[in-house]
């Protein structure tokens, strides 16, 4: 089904995409020891509503922890690679994904739109990653789709710093689209920026690194669900 995915993340009481990658951008060691299943039984008993599992390769990943992952849990998973192929995007729905990455800034427009079709058509939901004005201008309509801001830099194999704000500044013209799923990417730590992105009217998170650090996720967890308890809810379609 094409909306499991968004209909799990829009449904959801904390709708955090939670992420297995095994390697961040600068190397750091993120499973720890940890397997897999270890890691998806640890978001599931924190409720995640969806998983997105990195299977490119300058970040550790690989098709078989896609499997892996896909083995363990029912919950719809996002395929976070550099799509650039119809082909990819038949192994992705093989290996069970629910959703699969297509990055704007890889993409000629044309190509970007026929990838976003054929994963609909083979019930993906198209998870598309956009950093700028220019990229959100020029996408296809966010109809079915997921349009995920991303707040690093994947020019830069994400090594640089993050930028919340552009997730702030990005949000009327995601909204534009016309997807009904807008989402925050990368760099989330604090709690109060994660609510803060929630509040301003994303409707949900997607975070890896800071999860996979986290000695205690139930209390990041927790402050979340605190802090969205306390700061306004956003204005109907503003
Ligand atoms: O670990 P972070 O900073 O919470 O970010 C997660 C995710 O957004 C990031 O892993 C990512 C963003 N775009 C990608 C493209 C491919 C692989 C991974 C990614």
């Amino acid at each position: 089904m094409a909306s499991a995915f968004p209909d799990a993340l829009m449904g959801a009481d904390r709708p955090v995409i939670m992420e297995l990658k095994p390697r961040s951008a600068n190397g750091e060691d993120l499973f720890r020891g940890r397997s897999p299943a270890e890691i998806v039984a640890r978001y599931e008993a924190v409720g995640a509503p969806c998983l997105s599992v990195v299977t490119g390769r300058w970040f550790g990943g690989d098709a078989d922890l896609l499997a892996e992952v896909v083995t363990c849990t029912g919950l719809p998973v996002l395929q976070k690679d550099f799509i650039t192929k119809e082909g990819q995007l038949r192994a992705a729905r093989d290996l069970g994904a629910s959703a699969v990455l297509l990055t704007a800034a890889l993409l000629p427009r044309a190509a970007l739109a026929r990838l976003a079709e054929r994963a609909l058509a083979l019930g993906l939901t198209p998870f598309i990653e956009v950093a700028s004005p220019a990229e959100v201008e020029a996408l296809p309509s966010g109809e079915g789709c997921v349009v995920a801001v991303n707040n690093r830099d994947i020019r830069n194999r994400e090594r640089g710093d993050a930028d919340l704000d552009r997730s702030h500044r990005l949000l009327p013209s995601v909204r534009l689209t016309g997807t009904p799923c807008p989402v925050s990417a990368s760099g989330i730590d604090d709690a109060r920026a994660a609510a803060g992105l929630l509040s301003a009217g994303y409707a949900g998170l997607l975070v890896g690194t800071h999860l996979l650090r986290a000695g205690h996720l139930e209390s990041w967890c927790e402050e979340l669900d605190q802090l969205r308890r306390t700061t306004p809810a956003p204005r109907p379609g503003g």
